[in-house]
């Protein structure tokens, strides 16, 4: 088992205007930003990866060792210092796709206006303080920021469905649903950007940020998007998450009706019904870890640039074990993946037909991506509004809706496109006017058309 040694120092000299930004510059960064705070990792010290329904497991059992054996320094104690590991998990336990978790050479922090830079090595000999940790950011940020215009050439493909083939799964979903199979499915699909020149991600990054000010902007190995989401964020034994289910496309909202989306949204029996399956799933299920919980009685219409959102933020108080320990973020997120904001209700059920509907593996799309720190704090959110960079010039967007009885497949294919928009416009594209009909390389026809 590798050993690893770690410094943390504070630094004074971040700017607040412009804050963690600046140091989003190379393709390969690991960055977890909201409201320009949080963190931007440089490099590599340490890697776990599995896959499977031990995924969650067997990653907690690495992290445990590999903190067991480590020597860290850490004068400032706080979420986020000392020694983090990014990470990202897939969205099923038999996805291919290999869960991580990273713990990155140099992570550049920033909270509440206070800077700090931690470097962490396997190099039993290196010297560790605060001019050798800066010294090794600076190797990093030798090179300027790349920018990239469009290409002319830059064009959306469809995914594994064509829109007419997805529209007939939402009608399928829905006929489920009507038969009392389940009460809610969530149906995603994927469409394919395919680049006239190569991919800038650390700009694609910059701009979601900046845009998606108060959602968070993630990026672990090539998986980048901007999440309005939070599975669960665990900070000095309070637990916070963000629930979403319901949403409006702003895009075709009229513009002299201050009060549209509460009235709408709110408003609607269909939407409250769909969040309140969302809540309860995860409520239940974070419930036996806490000693108190709260949430507001009613929901509150979340603002992003694309979209309104019926939203609840949920805060516990977590519950120590016998031994006197509070359950890590990983036993959190094992136990609340995958929420019915995602997934659907009954969980198994929903599981099962999406696999069956979707043609697809969803990879680490809509799978618990974010950050832990070694005393216990983290944020993992659920990947959402994001793309996989499948190569520099092919990315890969995901976006999916939320199926109960009612719901109808051409809104619900518009409602996909309004949550493919935040990266479309990062990456420089807006949505096609014609999209081809069919994929040249989807070999299975079996829904039809
Ligand atoms: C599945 C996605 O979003 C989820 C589905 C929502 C809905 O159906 O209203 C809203 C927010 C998210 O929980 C996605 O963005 O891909």
């Amino acid at each position: 088992m590798t050993t690893l040694r770690s410094v943390t120092v504070p630094v004074g000299e971040l700017s607040a205007a412009i804050g963690l930004l600046e140091y989003l510059v190379l393709d390969e960064q690991l960055c977890w930003i909201r409201r320009q705070e949080g963190l931007v990792g440089f490099g590599e010290a340490a890697r776990f990866t599995s896959s499977g329904p031990e995924r969650f497991a067997r990653a907690q059992e690495w992290w445990r060792s590999l903190l067991a054996d480590a020597d860290v320094e850490d004068p400032l104690s706080a979420p986020g210092t000392g020694i983090v590991a990014f990470g990202s998990f897939a969205f099923s336990k038999r996805s291919p796709f290999e869960s991580r978790l990273v713990v990155p050479e140099i992570i550049v922090g920033l909270r509440d206006g206070a800077g700090w830079v931690t470097y962490t090595t396997t190099d039993p000999d290196a010297e560790l303080n605060e001019e050798t940790a800066k010294a090794a950011l600076a190797r990093y940020l030798e090179d300027l920021p790349v920018y990239r215009e469009s290409d002319p050439a830059d064009r959306v493909l469809p995914g594994m469905l064509s829109e007419s083939e997805w529209k007939n799964a939402v009608a399928r979903s829905v006929a489920h649903v009507a038969a009392g199979d389940l009460s809610k499915i969530v149906l995603a699909r994927d469409i394919a950007v395919e680049l006239g020149n190569p991919l800038v991600a650390s700009q694609v990054l910059r701009e979601l940020a900046v845009r998606y000010r108060d959602c968070w902007t993630y990026s672990v190995d090539g998986l980048i998007g901007s999440t309005p989401e939070m599975l669960i964020k665990v900070e000095n034994g309070t637990a916070e998450a963000r629930v979403l289910a319901g949403t409006l496309d702003r895009a075709t909202a009229p513009a002299d009706d201050p009060h549209y989306a509460k009235r709408v949204l709110a408003g609607s029996a269909k939407q409250q019904h769909e969040h309140q399956i969302a809540i309860d799933s995860l409520t239940r299920s974070l419930e036996p870890f806490t000693s108190s919980m709260t949430s507001h009685t009613e929901p509150f219409v979340l603002e992003l640039p694309n979209v309104w959102h019926l939203a609840s933020d949920v805060t516990a108080e977590l519950a120590p074990d016998e031994s006197g320990l509070i359950p890590t973020p990983l036993t959190l997120v094992e136990a609340l993946h995958p929420t019915a904001a995602v997934c659907g209700f009954p969980t198994s059920v929903a599981g099962e037909l999406i696999s069956e509907l979707e043609h697809m593996d969803r990879g680490p799309y809509s799978g618990p991506v974010g950050w832990m720190d070694a005393a216990g704090n983290g944020e993992w959110g659920i990947a959402l509004r994001g793309a996989v960079i499948e190569s520099p010039t092919k990315v890969r967007l995901y976006a999916g809706c939320g199926i109960v009885a009612g719901s109808n497949p051409a809104a619900e294919l518009e409602e996909t496109w309004s949550k493919f928009r935040p990266m479309l416009e990062a990456l420089g594209l807006d949505r096609p006017r014609a999209v081809p009909v069919r994929n040249p390389d989807f070999a299975s026809s079996s829904s039809g058309s």
